[in-house]
């Protein structure tokens, strides 16, 4: 590789940053200054020029998407590779789970190697039935989930007082407790063990365990607490750090960072502050529409021409636009516009259904960018369950759920489920206990069924067979008789056996991929499927891919376009509605993030008759703040046929309960938020029974059944969308064509 010319191609800002040698050293870049470019020239410097090997460098993203792109980008530069020599480029969290996993002593803690990664959600229900179980007083119940995560911190800072004066701390010292029990972390566990662990490295003087050279820290903006500590660790090793980030594209206060971070990190690591000032990305007019929304003074000059003007269209509907913004790429793609250079991004997973309907009536390819986790679809649910237990048996509530789910499995009753796998724990114990005492105890195994395949499942794939049968996910469907525990007569089964099959193929082509045994891999994929979400199982976007790209403006960070399409800039989308300034700036963040991925083109839109609840008609106030010097010919308002909007309503009702399977494995289609799809249809659709509108219109709340959300109350229904409250999960929004919601 020619380093030479590499370093020729970039600006002086770059130049100084890539070659800056201090012991910290802080980028504080504008938008589309070309982060990632430095970034990664970094690390091909520090490789070539300085020959620091990959291993002794951690370097961190905050998205999968991230780290993706900087081993892409540095495989196309160096084929020879391997998966080995990149275990320090990830996510904070896989990063961490890497060191638990391989370097740091975890088994000093009690826990033991196999184990497993759990969502927010499973540490929610672990809680509520430890919470039930030991009569704990907690308030405010159907905010758990935000009270765990906003008192955590007090109760690690050793206060003994609650917020509300309950027994929050309590339940979070059992809930500990438990999880090492069951062997299992969460996302913020990894980090918090690792900073311990790492702590304590440093304090015992035994810095040779793991002490890498240099620490690279990609949107640095973003960072929390306990990963700011997570990076000083590293420092203290004696690493030395360099990070990039923006000030301007704080998106995440929400998880806890902060927009004062750079000064912070300065303070902290005594580093050395560089800039990196010129835009590459973006024409003239966009950049200076966007400059409207900088919160943070400074510098930002553009490399680019003035270009074309910015658009600002005004809508009837979401229908509308839909078909207008097909008709739009349509005459884009005739006059030579790639489609991989169009997107169009919106505030809420929601809003892309309308869109993907009319886009696929109309034949235009594209690609949605969902999050959607295993956990989203009810037989994998169920599934990594039975795996999960069969792994780690340790994990009794995953084995009890295996057998008492109600649709898949043995579908036993809660309480049946827990008596057998109460049994199958102690009697598994006993027979340890045996062994070690005398070698004449026999197991008495009266367990049949499921609950003997999960505990046989260890012991049957124990040695490494994964050359020689395990290349086929047949073996596994066929171990578990999966065909008779997906039930065979239910109109879904073809539609689970692809999903559970498919869900094999990628386990067993991760294990290999790991070059890991048979075991080994699943345990590793079980805790990156929680950790990892959408990316194992579902293919993000595929950017080289020729579709337009539909995506929340969240999702639309890092990316570039030529012609980008913001639509609904309607005040509670387009912004959101808040309840403090804080928000409210991060939500000006936000559509700055948005438009800044302009390359040439850029049109907002809103609506004059918005479906969603809570979303005023008119242009959101963002809208007037873009100088009209840079929008071409005023707003032009686009008109459809009210008729043709009705039409194209029912079909969306209609068609949108039919989900394609094909774009949860790969290739495009449509897909729904992890929220609005958390469950399978029910049968009677909300809005389409009589009887629910003629109770709301008497003042009675009508009580439903969410899937996942379990029984709940309507609180506000209009004609598109259905709000209910349910007592652990708080409010929920449903569009009323998924009928996800049943009447009880
Ligand atoms: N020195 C340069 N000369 C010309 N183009 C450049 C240069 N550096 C970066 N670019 C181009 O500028 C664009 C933005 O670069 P990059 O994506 O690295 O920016 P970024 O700072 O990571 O963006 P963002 O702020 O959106 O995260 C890319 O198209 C990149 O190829």
């Amino acid at each position: 590789m020619n380093f030479e010319r590499e370093l020729a191609e970039l600006n002086e800002y770059q130049r100084a940053a890539v070659l800056d040698e201090n012991a910290a050293c802080i980028v504080s870049a504008k938008v589309g200054s070309g982060k990632t470019t430095v970034l990664i020239s970094k690390v091909l410097y520090l490789h070539d020029q300085k020959k620091v090997p990959y291993e002794d460098m951690v370097v961190l993203t905050f998205t999968n998407k991230a780290a993706g792109e900087i081993r892409e980008r540095l495989a196309a530069k160096e084929s020879s590779l391997s998966p080995e020599q990149l275990q320090g480029f990830g996510t904070f969290h896989s990063v961490a789970l890497h060191l638990l996993r391989d370097v740091l002593p975890v088994e000093e803690l009690g826990y033991e190697p196999g184990f497993t990664v759990i969502e927010p959600d499973e540490e929610v229900e672990l809680a509520l039935q430890i919470i039930e179980e030991e009569k704990l007083q907690i308030k405010y119940k159907n905010r758990l989930k935000k009270r765990l995560e906003q008192e955590r911190t007090l109760y690690e800072q050793g206060k003994k007082e609650t917020r509300y004066g309950d027994d929050l701390f309590v339940l979070m010292h059992r809930l500990g407790q438990e999880k090492l029990r069951q062997n299992k972390f969460t996302f913020r566990d990894l980090l918090r063990v690792s900073n311990f662990l790492l702590r304590r490295l440093v304090a015992e003087g035994e810095k040779e365990k793991f002490h890498p050279a240099w620490i690279i820290v990609d949107e640095v903006q973003d960072s929390d607490d306990i990963q700011i500590e997570f990076m000083e660790h590293l420092v203290v090793l004696g690493a030395k750090l360099f990070a990039v980030g923006d000030p301007n594209q704080v998106i995440y206060t929400w998880r806890g960072s902060r927009s004062n971070i750079f000064y912070q990190l300065k303070e902290r690591f005594g580093a050395r502050e560089l800039t990196l000032p010129i835009n590459y990305r973006s024409s003239g007019a966009i950049l200076a529409a966007a400059k409207c929304f900088q919160q943070n003074p400074g510098e930002l000059t553009g490399a680019r021409t003035r270009g074309e003007k910015l658009r600002i269209r005004r809508h009837y509907n979401a229908f509308g636009e839909a078909q207008y913004l097909a008709a739009e790429i349509r005459g884009l793609m005739e006059s030579g516009v790639a489609c991989r250079e169009i997107a169009v991004f919106y505030r809420l997973q929601s809003q892309s259904e309308i869109l993907e309907k009319v886009f696929t009536g109309e034949s235009i390819p594209f690609e949605v960018s969902v999050k959607k986790t295993i956990q989203d679809i009810p037989v994998l649910n169920w599934f990594l369950k039975v795996l999960r237990f069969s792994c780690n048996e340790k994990d009794a509530p995953a084995g009890v759920k295996a057998l008492a789910d109600k649709q898949y499995g043995e579908i036993r009753s809660a309480k049946r489920a827990r008596e057998i796998i109460e049994s199958v724990v102690t009697e598994k114990a006993e027979r340890g206990r045996q062994k070690s005492g005398s070698e004449s105890s026999q197991p008495a195994d009266e367990h049949e069924g499921l609950t003997e395949k999960m505990c046989g499942f260890a012991e049957y794939f124990a040695e490494d067979c994964l050359e020689n049968v395990i290349v086929d996910p047949a073996y596994v469907y066929d171990y578990f008789e999966l065909d008779r525990y997906l039930k065979p007569t239910a109109a879904r089964y073809s539609e689970d056996r692809e999903y559970v099959w498919n869900l094999l193929e990628r386990m067993i082509t991760f294990a290999l991929e790991q070059g890991l045994g048979f075991l080994e891999g699943f345990r590793l994929f079980l805790n990156s499927s929680a950790l990892y979400g959408v990316q194992i199982l579902q293919k993000e976007v595929n950017l080289q891919a020729d579709s337009v790209k539909l995506m929340t403006l969240h999702a639309s960070k890092g990316l570039e376009f030529s012609h980008v399409y913001i639509i609904g800039v309607n005040f509670g989308l387009i912004p959101l509605r808040t309840g403090d300034f804080e928000t409210e700036d991060e939500e000006r963040r936000l559509f700055f993030v948005g438009m800044t991925r302009a390359k040439d083109y850029l049109e907002l839109s809103y609506y004059t008759n918005p479906d969603q609840v809570r979303v005023a008609p008119g242009e959101s106030r963002y809208l007037q703040m873009i100088p009209r010097e840079l929008v071409e010919g005023g707003v032009e308002e686009v008109r459809f046929e009210k008729t043709d909007l009705q039409k194209l309503r029912k079909e969306v009702e209609k068609s949108a309960r039919v989900q394609p399977l094909a774009m949860l494995f790969g290739g495009g289609g449509a897909g729904k938020s992890a929220e609005e799809s958390a469950g399978e249809p029910a049968d009677k659709p909300v809005g389409e029974t009589a009887e629910g509108s003629a109770e709301m219109k008497h003042g009675k709340m009508p009580r439903v059944r969410h899937a996942k959300y379990g029984v709940g109350t309507i609180t506000s229904e209009d004609e598109t969308m259905v709000t209910a409250e349910f007592e652990n999960y708080g409010e929920k929004q449903f569009i009323k064509a998924f009928s996800e919601l049943e009447y009880l």
